[in-house]
């Protein structure tokens, strides 16, 4: 696996600072290490720089437009260059609402892409369905949900849950994932993902998936989240169809954990999982050459 990497240190998609510290929490964990330790060849490309913008008014009730605006833009770039330059993409955020330009900038790339959205939410409020105006809450409703599977869902907003029934988006909520268990959804996210033809995959991972037990740190904890356990699995399977093209992991928020300790522990989730994307198995592995000492 071959592993480019950009940190997208943006935190206006929502009203919590300290998300802007994600990718740095992150790479604090040992991800770089990590990643080099099972294997993958990997390029870090740094973090972008995003320009203070002044005088960002609401636009109908949508709060910081232009600064996520160009923050977006940024992201679909780098992303695309990522992309251009052969490597499985990894944005480390920052809110979700960078999503926009990941997926953007993955699609001028790969148009025929498929999404697997991770989240305890739907992030698919329009401007005017959308009941805070914070635009993390918005980014699928910016994207034309061509291909996209729901996994996790368990804070939809009443104008989501209508979009969603309305454009018969396929959804696995965590009624789906408890009634199914975990193996079951990912078995029919790919049937449904790759009814058709094979396409590239691009995974967007909200921390706040999982449950707050196991990432405190993030911005908008939900109850009844997946389990370790279970969000580890997606990762798995994703990888073993080979079909990964570009991850995002958003919403790591270290101000929001209770204790240095929450804080090591989110991250260290975060870690784990794109390790999960790309190779590692937990019931360990050898190098083809090895040899008993
Ligand atoms: N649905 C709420 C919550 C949004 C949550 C966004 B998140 O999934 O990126 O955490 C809203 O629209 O404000
Ligand atoms: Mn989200
Ligand atoms: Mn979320
Ligand atoms: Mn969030």
């Amino acid at each position: 696996h071959s592993v480019g990497i950009i940190g997208a240190p943006f935190c206006k998609g929502q009203p919590r600072a300290g998300v802007q510290l994600g990718p740095d929490v992150i790479r604090k964990a040992g991800l770089v290490n990590k990643l080099e330790n099972q294997g993958c060849m990997v390029k870090d490309y740094g973090n972008l720089v995003f320009e203070k913008v002044s005088n960002d008014e609401p636009i109908s009730g949508t709060k910081q437009p232009r600064a996520v605006g160009l923050a977006n833009k940024q992201v679909a770039d780098a992303v695309q260059r990522i992309k251009h330059d052969g490597y499985t993409c990894v944005m480390l955020g920052g809110d979700h609402s960078l999503a926009i330009g990941s997926i953007h900038g993955h699609a001028a790339c790969r148009p025929e892409l498929s999404v697997v959205w991770v989240d305890a939410h739907a992030d698919i409020n329009t401007p005017l369905s959308s009941p805070t105006g914070n635009i993390h809450g918005q980014p699928m409703s910016y994207l034309i949900p061509e291909d996209v599977v729901y996994i996790g869902l368990r804070d939809v907003d009443p104008g989501e849950h209508y979009i969603l029934k309305y454009l018969g988006i396929k959804i696995f909520s965590m009624t789906d994932v408890d009634r199914l268990g975990i193996a079951k959804v990912m078995e029919q996210t790919c049937d449904h993902i790759f009814s058709k033809i094979k396409k590239p995959v691009h995974l967007s991972y909200d921390i706040d998936a999982l449950d707050p037990l196991v990432t405190p740190a993030t911005g908008t904890p939900v109850i009844g989240g997946l389990s370790y356990r279970e969000g580890i699995y997606i990762t798995e399977h994703v990888c073993q169809t080979g079909l990964l093209s570009a991850l995002d992991v958003v919403e790591v928020n270290p101000n929001l954990a209770k204790s240095e300790e929450e804080v090591n522990r989110t991250a260290n989730v975060a870690v784990d999982l794109v390790l999960g994307c790309f190779g590692r198995m937990r019931e360990g592995s050898h190098p083809d050459d090895y040899k008993i000492p």
